[in-house]
């Protein structure tokens, strides 16, 4: 469904994204893993269209490129994305942040059908339609974050981070929400931290280091695989991952 190919991108002189190509088949979920720079947040922004990279760059939904497209045409193709930090309107009500979500066009005529979605995956939300979004838990927060992009009906949704700052029993939760999600008909792409958490309910990863990938398998492989759990597994520290680990 979504195949992204030939990604670069500079910030300046600096090339945080070198050549990336990555894929998401239909209904998949995929995890991409990688120290602190190694430009994960980069390559969602990229295929969200908040960026723009280098020209040559795809980034192909059913075979149509959207680069270069406005980026509100991202939205309308069905991509979203959870920013880290979350992007809720902390001054709105949560039942005005879901509404927002649902602004795309194409969203519209099916509020109330996502609305449902949303708080049966999350029902605090549904018990704190009138709270005002900043007054919430970082936990709530994350699921009204998430709820919001899902009202607007997206077929992929990217996740940056989502357990960042968040305790392990929320982010137990987190998880098992974004499990049931993923098995949904929407695809999810996931950067995180907490990699056993998130090779937990994906079926295939990546590995960026230094703005490349330098590895992929399935989420089992890449569980048992002696670099992967050196660097992100066993407590050592997240630095650099050794490049060709899955050839
Ligand atoms: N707006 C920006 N301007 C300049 N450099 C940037 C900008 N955003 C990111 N960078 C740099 O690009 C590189 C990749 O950053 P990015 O945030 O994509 O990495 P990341 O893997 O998501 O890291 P983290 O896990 O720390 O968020 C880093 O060296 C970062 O400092």
């Amino acid at each position: 469904m979504l195949e992204v190919s030939a990604i670069s991108l500079h910030y300046g002189k600096h090339l945080a994204l070198d050549n990336v190509a990555l894929s998401v088949a239909d209904k998949e979920t995929v995890v991409v893993l990688g120290a602190n720079g190694a430009g994960k947040s980069s390559l969602l922004k990229a295929i969200a269209g908040m960026v723009r990279p280098n020209p040559g760059a795809r980034v192909n939904l059913d075979g149509v490129n959207l680069v270069g497209r406005p980026d509100h045409s991202f939205v309308e193709q069905g991509i979203a994305l959870v920013p880290e930090g979350r992007g809720i309107f902390g001054d709105l009500t949560v039942a005005e942040n879901l509404e927002l979500g649902a602004y795309p066009r194409h969203a519209r005529p099916h509020e109330a059908r996502q609305r449902a979605l949303v708080l049966d995956l999350f029902p605090r939300l549904g018990e704190r339609q009138q709270q005002i979004a900043r007054t919430m838990s970082g936990g709530e927060q994350q699921m009204l974050a998430i709820g919001r992009a899902l009202m607007s009906c997206p077929r992929l949704l990217m996740l940056d981070e989502p357990s960042l700052g968040l305790a392990p029993i929320v982010t137990t939760e987190l998880f098992a929400a974004l499990q049931r999600i993923g098995q949904t008909d929407i695809a999810l792409l996931v950067v995180e931290q907490n990699v056993k958490a998130s090779l937990g309910i994906a079926d295939r990863g990546y590995l960026m280091e230094a703005g490349r990938i330098v590895g992929t398998g399935s989420a089992a492989a890449l569980r048992s695989d002696a670099a992967v759990q050196q660097a992100f597994l066993g407590g050592a520290a997240p630095t650099a991952i050794s490049t060709g680990v899955f050839p």
